[in-house]
């Protein structure tokens, strides 16, 4: 237990020594394992995972954002069910964070399918288009600052990236809690929602997901 580390320098050494090189399921499990009996962290987890896995390989899609990059775990998870040509843009804005996400993303063999953008996702979303060439997004999964779902879900609508159809798909909406963003995608016209009870990564907390696809 080398304690001058950041945990997350923890959880990518740990990755390096024990999963297998090119191999995003034996990263994904590699994390699971150490945060479940080591360090808890705040990755999506497997359980939670798992309703990831179910609605990526649902929406199929050619262009995927996430909000929240932290260790790079959903974006492994993410990328290794992404179809060939498909890409994911995954937003962090903590140097150290995306850092070892970068690393974590490499030693996955799923850098060609992630792009890491830097920054705080108020600031990159607005450069989605221009800057990084994308038309409209497929699919949203938000796990990032939970004051920052409802806000970054009115600019993803203001920058005309979402179409008829996009997903997005929200951690946390239980346990940290996102109150005001349930509240406002269940209550607008523009979202169909649906809720995916299920526990917090790693411990015996409730927690749940929510989707909500925009209706254009
Ligand atoms: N506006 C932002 N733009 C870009 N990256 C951001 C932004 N806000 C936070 N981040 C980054 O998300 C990563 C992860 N993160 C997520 C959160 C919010 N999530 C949680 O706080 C959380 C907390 C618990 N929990 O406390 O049990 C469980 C979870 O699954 C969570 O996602 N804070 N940092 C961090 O690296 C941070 O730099
Ligand atoms: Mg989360």
């Amino acid at each position: 237990f080398i304690m001058n580390q950041s945990k997350e320098q923890r959880i990518l050494n740990f990755v390096l020594q024990n999963a297998v090189r090119g191999d995003p399921c034996s990263v994904v499990d590699t994390i699971d394992k150490y945060c479940s009996q080591k360090e808890w962290a705040m990755n999506v987890g497997n359980e939670k995972g798992k309703i990831l896995d179910k609605t990526v390989e649902e929406v199929n899609p050619s262009v995927a954002l996430e909000l929240g990059t932290y260790c790079g775990y959903s974006a492994v998870r993410i990328s290794r069910l992404l179809k060939a040509g498909a890409r994911l843009l995954t937003v962090e804005f903590n140097p150290e964070f995306a850092a070892i996400a970068k690393q974590m993303i490499e030693f996955a063999g799923v850098q060609d399918k992630v792009k890491l953008l830097e920054g705080p996702s108020q600031e990159i979303i607005p450069q989605l288009k221009k800057k990084y060439e994308v038309d409209t997004l497929d699919f949203v999964f938000l796990d990032h600052w939970k004051d920052r779902y409802t806000p970054d879900t009115i600019l993803l609508q203001e920058c005309n990236l979402l179409r008829k159809g996009s997903v997005l798909l929200a951690d946390n909406v239980i346990f940290p809690g996102a109150p005001d963003f349930l509240n406002y995608v269940r209550k607008s016209p523009h979202f169909q929602c649906t809720n995916y009870p299920s526990h917090l990564e790693y411990m015996q907390v409730e927690d749940a997901m929510e989707k909500a696809v925009f209706l254009g």
